[in-house]
């Protein structure tokens, strides 16, 4: 599945919140969203699945106009997880991650047994297959964000997109998560705070900065501290770790490195 945005221009109550975004994520492949807060990417996110009306430009999934997808449609082919999802009423985690497996269901379909398999492989994947029958507002923050990636896994869907997964996560779930999504193979895009894990995940990343895109590229080739400093007005050393084969990126405010030396 590949996403393409072009020219795409989104305004709430008069304010431009995107301007001229151009962006693609090709089949497979996982981009990462970076930028500081308030600089559009929930917002673009939103736009990409369908929540939110751009007033230009145009969003395809494999060269069809996602306006144009039903909401049966879209909903098989993207599954989203955000960091917090508004839930009115009480379900228990089965019943959550059996939500994902509605767009595939006839009218009057029963729940099958392979149905059920997915359903159960996706909570084992994630940790929480003991958690069953556990009411999903009793949940940790981390546990809920655990279940809500498991119905995305059971929606079976060929395109994801999540928006900052790994907030509530303990460091070995937010890995864990990075990993299982990445061992996907979906075509992901993801809005990610934590730079050493956009740049430990991400084969490609856009740097979002006050609604627009600032650049964008592999990440060993993007994030320089002079980027880093631009963007987020913070000074940063990376390396390149040679036995993880990742960059490490630290960070310090203005002064910290002179007043500690
Ligand atoms: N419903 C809304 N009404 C008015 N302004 C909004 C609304 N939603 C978002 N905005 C504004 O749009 C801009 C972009 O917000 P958005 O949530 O997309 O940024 P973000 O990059 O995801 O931020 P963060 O990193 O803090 O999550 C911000 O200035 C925000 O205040």
């Amino acid at each position: 599945m590949k996403l393409v945005v072009e020219g795409l221009y989104c305004s709430i109550e008069g304010t431009q919140i995107l301007r001229d975004i151009n962006l693609e994520v090709a089949s497979g492949e996982f981009v990462g969203l970076i930028g500081p807060n308030g600089s559009g990417k929930s917002s673009l996110l939103r736009c990409i699945y369908r929540v939110m009306k751009p007033d230009a430009g145009r969003i395809t999934l494999n060269g069809e106009d996602i306006w144009r997808l039903s909401a049966r449609e879209m909903a098989k082919q993207t599954a989203v997880v955000l960091q917090e999802m508004p839930t009115e009423f009480d379900f228990t985690v089965e019943e959550m991650v059996w939500m994902g497996r509605t767009p595939h269901q006839g009218m009057f379909d029963y729940e099958t047994a392979k149905d059920r398999d997915i359903v159960m492989e996706a909570l084992a994947r994630v940790g929480m297959q003991t958690f069953t029958l556990r009411s999903f507002l009793s949940l940790s923050g981390g546990e809920k964000q655990r279940v809500l990636v498991a119905r995305a896994l059971a929606q079976q869907a060929s395109f994801l997109v999540l928006d900052e997964p790994t907030n509530h996560l303990d460091i070995r779930y937010q890995l864990e998560l990075l990993e299982l999504v990445k061992g996907l193979g979906v075509t992901t895009i993801a809005a990610l705070h934590d730079l050493n894990l956009a740049a430990s995940y991400c084969d490609r990343i856009y740097v979002v900065e006050r609604g627009a895109i600032r650049s964008a590229g592999v990440p060993q080739e993007l994030l320089q501290p002079a980027l880093i400093r631009e963007v987020f007005g913070v000074g940063s050393k990376v390396e390149y770790d040679p036995n993880t084969h990742k960059l490490r990126i630290s960070f310090f405010l203005d002064g910290e490195i002179e007043s500690r030396g």
